[in-house]
């Protein structure tokens, strides 16, 4: 960053090359019609954002592609993450010429973000071996819809086995803009059934703080000044039956790819799971393929089993189960 702005001092062009993927679209789109140099930089920095969504913060690039219009990508901030609204308000590079999947960056994205967050790690378990090869207590076995990974609180390190979404995105994957949906994430390769594709991140709110964000965003949809929301719910039952724990992550703004994942009144090909880490407050929610997926595939999941408004946004999934209107909850 230091040799960056000595050379951004001696150059101007080097200057904009490091302000501009700071610009949200509109500015960079403003600011390209004052001069050709500007104009190009500004159509570099275009052309890394549609190339991948996660700015090099997932191991492969995750590009955007659109036939139907002139959209290049979708902007959001990127957390691979979850993160506490506080820290979301940080600006981000976005385009910068010079990318981290080009200049061979190393990149742990949960590292950062659990240091970003304060969190570190010390292990009381005192059982669970760092490459993981002798399991852990920390996992249950055999679960099927909540499961139970090494966290923050256990001796291992990033690269234990009990820690497998915990990684970041390992499969290859694209975002696909269609005429009813709007962008959908696809499988960018041959991804075999039970494999983990990724977290659904986002910004964790309070359920006050959720309930005020969906008005807002029920009234911008409904006056088509927002295409799209990614505010979610997430409930978890605790054993008595009598509470349960509520977790609302707003993609909206902040989040990662999962913000793009459609929903299909048939169920789609991804399975949903809870994940609680060792040490850590929340659980995390998590995709999984539930079968075999072809590259090319769109990845779905069913976002739930009620619809509290039957006059909401259409739903137009295609399958043969499909109820019209996409599920809603009062938040
Ligand atoms: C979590 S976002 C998914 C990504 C979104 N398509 C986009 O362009 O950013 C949820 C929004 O996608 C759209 N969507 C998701 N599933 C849909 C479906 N089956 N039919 C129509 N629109 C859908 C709705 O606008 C919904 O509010």
């Amino acid at each position: 960053m230091e040799t960056k702005s000595r050379q951004a001092r001696a150059n101007p062009r080097g200057w904009a090359e490091l302000v501009l993927p700071y610009l949200r679209p509109a500015d960079l789109a403003s600011i390209a019609l004052t001069c050709k140099s500007l104009y190009e930089i500004s159509k570099s920095v275009t052309k890394l954002r549609a190339s991948d969504a996660s700015g090099g913060l997932e191991k492969n690039p995750i590009p955007f592609f659109n036939s139907l219009d002139n959209q290049l990508y979708s902007y959001f901030i990127y957390s691979p993450c979850s993160v506490l609204p506080s820290l979301s308000r940080a600006r981000q590079p976005w385009g910068e010429i010079r990318n981290s999947h080009e200049n061979g960056t190393v990149i742990r994205p949960f590292e950062a973000a659990a240091s970003m967050a304060g969190i570190d790690s010390g292990c009381d378990c005192g059982v669970c071996y760092k490459d993981g090869s002798q399991g852990c207590p920390c996992s249950l076995d055999g679960l099927t819809e909540v499961m139970t990974e090494c966290g923050m609180s256990c001796n291992c390190e990033l690269d234990c086995a009990n820690r497998l979404t915990q990684r970041g995105v390992s499969v290859r994957l694209k975002i696909v803009k269609d005429k009813s949906k709007g962008w959908g994430l696809y499988a960018n390769q041959f991804i075999q059934s039970g494999k983990f594709v990724c977290e659904y991140a986002g910004e964790l709110l309070t359920t006050k703080e959720a309930r005020l964000r969906q008005q807002k965003y029920d009234q911008l949809i409904s006056k088509r000044k927002l295409l799209s929301s990614a505010l979610l719910v997430v409930r978890e039952h605790l054993p008595s039956g009598k509470a349960c724990l509520r977790v609302n992550i707003d993609a909206t703004i902040v989040g990662n790819i999962a913000r793009f994942i459609n929903h299909s009144c048939a169920g789609g090909n991804l399975s949903t799971i809870l994940v609680r880490s060792t040490g850590a407050l929340l659980p995390r929610l998590c995709f999984f393929s539930a079968r075999d997926i072809l590259e090319g595939e769109e990845l779905c999941f069913k976002y739930g089993d009620v619809i509290a408004n039957p006059n909401g946004q259409p739903c137009c999934c295609g399958s043969k189960t499909c109820l019209g209107v996409l599920p809603s909850e009062t938040t």
